[in-house]
Order: C-alpha cells, then sequence, then structure tokens
C-alpha cells in the first residue's frame, strides 16, 4: 500500500510531496491546483517554520525515500512493510536458493580504525571516551560531505540509538487515531514524521546520523573499519535466520547470502550476534542492549509470557497442577508457554553440547554430541542453514583426523559441498578444502583452517 493523494485519495508509489511545507501528498498537478484553495492558508503560515525545524532536526529523515527504489535493482527482493514494530524489512519475491548472493552493498559512510587511534575498530570503539568523541565528529563531518541525496538515505534507516520510541510512540497513536490509514503509510511515516509533529520529536532529539551509525554499521571486511551499507541495514534480525551478513573478498562487498533455500514471501533475516546458544531472556537483553529493541522472530514469539509468569507467580501456593494453571490462563497460553520454555531447554542443552564437543574424548563421543547437536538445531529450526551445516562438517573431520575415523573424506567432501556454496570455487578456504579430498589432512591443518589460517 502507497500513500494516498489528499485530494482522490488514489495510492500509488509515485505521489509528489506539496514543494513549500512537504506535508500533504497529491498524485497529479490537477489534485495539487484543487487543493490549494483550502491548502494555501495552512502552507503558507507553516512552511517556513517547518523547513526551519526540518533542518535543525538535520532534514529530519529521508524524506522522499522510497525503499522499493533502493532495492529496483535486486529482483530477489521487494521491500514491503512487515509485521508491525519490525519497521521495515525484506521479503523474497522469488525462491531464492541456498548459496545465493541476495543483495551486494558498498558503504556510503565510514570511519576507520586508523583514523580513531584503535587498532580493532569494531571491538574498542565503544570504549575510551576521547575517541568516542572524536567518532561523534567524524561521523558528522563526513555525513555532511555527503550528496543530498546520500544523506536522505543515511537518514531513511533506523535509528534506536537517538529516539525512536518516541517516533515510534507518535507514529503509532496516529495509527490508532486513524490518521495513518496503511502499514505502508506507517513504514513512510516512521522514517518520515509529518511536519506537524516535528517539533514533537526534535525535543527528543530525534535521529542523528550518528545514531543511525551505531543502529546499522558492520564491519567492511578485515579492514580495521566500520561502515554503514544503506541496503543491508534494511534486514531484521532472527534468531533463526535463513540469511547472513558476509563480506565477499571477490567483490569488496558486503552481502547478503541466503543460507538455506527460501521460498517466496518469506521475510529475509540475518542474525545480528550469534544467537544460537542463547536463551530468549538473554537475547531479549541483547537485542535490547544492543539495538533497543524486543525481538520478535518466530524463536521469540511468546506474547504475554511475562505477565502470566507474574500472575503465576502471585497466585501459586505450590500447590498447582498443570491443570489449574491451563484453567487459569487457557490453553492457547498455556501451549505457547510450553513452547517458549521448550525452545529455552533446547538452546541451554546446545550450550552446553557445544562446551562438551571441546573436551570429548574419543570418536564416538563427538558424533552422540553432534547428532544430539543436529537434532536440537533441528527441532530450533536453525538448520539448515549453510554456516552450522559447514561447522558441523569440520568438526566431524577434525574428530575423525584425530581419533582415526574412517570417514574423513566423506565429510572432507560434505565440508567442500557447503565452502562451494559460501565461498564459491576458486575461494583459498574452498581451494583448501579441495586439496583434502585426495589425501587425508593433517591435524594441525583441520586446526589452522578452523582459525582462519587457509
Ligand atoms: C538494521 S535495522 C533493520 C531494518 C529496519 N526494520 C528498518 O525499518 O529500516 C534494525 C532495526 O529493525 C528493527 N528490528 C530488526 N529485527 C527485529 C526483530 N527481530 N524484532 C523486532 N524489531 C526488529 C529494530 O527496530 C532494529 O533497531
Amino acid at each position: 500500500m502507497s500513500p494516498s493523494c489528499a485530494v482522490c485519495e488514489k495510492a500509488g508509489d509515485k505521489m509528489k510531496l506539496c514543494g513549500q511545507c512537504k506535508d500533504r501528498c497529491y498524485c497529479s498537478p490537477e489534485c495539487q491546483r484543487l487543493d490549494w484553495k483550502t491548502h494555501k492558508t495552512w502552507c503558507q503560515k507553516n512552511a517556513g517554520k517547518i523547513d526551519q525545524r526540518v533542518n535543525q532536526t538535520l532534514k529530519v529523515v529521508g524524506k522522499g525515500i522510497d525503499p522499493a527504489e533502493l532495492f529496483a535493482e535486486h529482483p530477489c527482493c521487494k521491500y514491503v512493510a512487515v509485521i508491525d514494530g519490525k519497521g521495515a524489512g525484506v521479503i523474497a519475491s522469488d525462491f531464492i536458493p541456498a548459496g545465493e548472493i541476495i543483495v551486494r552493498d558498498q558503504h556510503i559512510l565510514c570511519i576507520t580504525g586508523d583514523e580513531l587511534g584503535l587498532s580493532d575498530i569494531w571491538s574498542e570503539s565503544n570504549k575510551p571516551p576521547a575517541k568516542f568523541d572524536r567518532q561523534h565528529e567524524l561521523i558528522k563531518e563526513k555525513f555532511e560531505r555527503l550528496s543530498e541525496s546520500d544523506q536522505a538515505k543515511v537518514l531513511s534507516l533506523e535509528d534506536m540509538q537517538t529516539n525512536n520510541k518516541l517516533t515510534r510512540a507518535i507514529v503509532d497513536r496516529l495509527f490508532k487515531e486513524g490518521a495513518i490509514k496503511s502499514s505502508w503509510e506507517k513504514l513512510y511515516t516512521l522514517t518520515s514524521v509529518p511536519s506537524a509533529h516535528v517539533s514533537e520529536v526534535q525535543d527528543a532529539g530525534y535521529k542523528s546520523p550518528e545514531g543511525v551509525f551505531k543502529t546499522n554499521s558492520l564491519p567492511v571486511g578485515d579492514s580495521n573499519s566500520v561502515g554503514l551499507f544503506p541496503l543491508i541495514s534494511r534486514f531484521n534480525h532472527s534468531c533463526c535466520p535463513n540469511a547472513s551478513y558476509r563480506w565477499n573478498h571477490d567483490v569488496q562487498s558486503q552481502v547478503v547470502q541466503a543460507m538455506r533455500d527460501i521460498q517466496a514471501g518469506e521475510e529475509i533475516c540475518v542474525t545480528y550476534f550469534h544467537a544460537n546458544f542463547m536463551t530468549s531472556d538473554t537475547r531479549q537483553k541483547r537485542t535490547m542492549m544492543g539495538w533497543g529493541f524486543k525481538c520478535q522472530c518466530e524463536a521469540c514469539e511468546c506474547p504475554g509470557l511475562q505477565e502470566v509468569r507474574e500472575l503465576v507467580r502471585s497466585m501459586d501456593d505450590g500447590n498447582m497442577t498443570d491443570d489449574d494453571m491451563t484453567a487459569l490462563i487457557g490453553a492457547e497460553k498455556m501451549a505457547l508457554i510450553e513452547k517458549s520454555i521448550a525452545t529455552n531447554e533446547r538452546r541451554q542443552r546446545l550450550a552446553a553440547l557445544n562446551t562438551r564437543l571441546n573436551t570429548a574424548s574419543s570418536l564416538r563421543m563427538v558424533k552422540q554430541i553432534v547428532e544430539e547437536m543436529e537434532g536440537l538445531y533441528c527441532k530450533e529450526k536453525i538448520l539448515p542453514h549453510l554456516l552450522v551445516e559447514s561447522q558441523i562438517a569440520l568438526d566431524l573431520i577434525q574428530a575423525h583426523v584425530g581419533f582415526g575415523g574412517p570417514e574423513v573424506a566423506k565429510w572432507c567432501q560434505a565440508l567442500y559441498d557447503k565452502e562451494r556454496l559460501l565461498e564459491g570455487e576458486t575461494h583459498p578456504k574452498t581451494r583448501k578444502v579441495k586439496q583434502w579430498l585426495s589425501r587425508t589432512p593433517s591435524v594441525m591443518e583441520v586446526v589452522n583452517y578452523a582459525n582462519g589460517n587457509w
């Protein structure tokens, strides 16, 4: 759904905003002319003020950026508003096979460790306050040097650091009151607060290039730099993702790559951190602290769990049976709670098994652990996933080489198949594993490979 014309209410993607106040939308010059008589007085009175406010709030928010246009060259993706509360996201419009590179992206704003005097910008950038200040200045300077359209791209991205909660509250309120009619319009409004409400967000700070940078930046390969990638920043997080951010050495770009087959209509999600071994509470804390959101992915959804927990805690005299509990809260909610408990138990078990893997003292033990982990990953919808599969193949190669097992060749072949999909045929990693197909590697070779020294 697109925003509709203020006069005829026709919807469309190519709406034009009133050039003076930038507050009203029209489908054609005819409709704009028709509206002018009634709109004129308000527009003339407010346009100057609004422009001034807009400039003060850093041109607030990439007005005129249509995310669909940003993605137009990427036929796999169409950009749509997804679930409420997640902002926008990316939906596959076609079937995407595992391994396919969905989007390649170049950064439009980048800061380097050298500029900040840091040897590892990714892990150190939040530490010393002096460097933190320098970071603030650098982002501001670099942002001001961008073209107007790139500035708009930056400011159309999420800023969970500055004050998006307030923006969301305003947008939700307008949606409830009916002033925003469709979810597309809601999305559009989230990146382009109506001018009548600009002062509300301005007072509280709203978006800043720095906030956008901190919400969205990613490492630029292994170059000790961090960059802002306008397309890739549009992918939402999931604790059971179907895609992954990766740095592609061949094309020197950040890419999003499918980690399993993705069906048309599925949301394409990456993971923002390593969530496989965390319970939902830990994951929620992580997303809240890192990006200011409560994760709403499939693995985390359990509406009302918190409130039910509190209710049960307040009522439980120690004698409550499962049947009492179901009667109290209803079968549907009970099922959700059970689902949530089960998923947390599985993630905890996965974490414990992963630790045990490092100290397993026989091939049989490694195989048992890996098999159990595979079953748990499947139940958690983490498998199939190319990165997890290649890790499993690598663990099994290591165990077979170390304990003299009979299946080295089988697992080398499995790892080679995954690496080909992940990195391509000519990548040094893939070539290394290809050598192993004709001879058994040494333990040291496998260890080096696992440590990234290939
Ligand atoms: C890198 S941006 C992703 C694109 C963003 N939704 C947009 O509209 O541009 C990160 C922000 O998206 C939202 N988000 C991403 N994944 C989410 C999830 N699993 N649940 C809820 N919100 C999510 C949060 O607001 C988060 O700060």
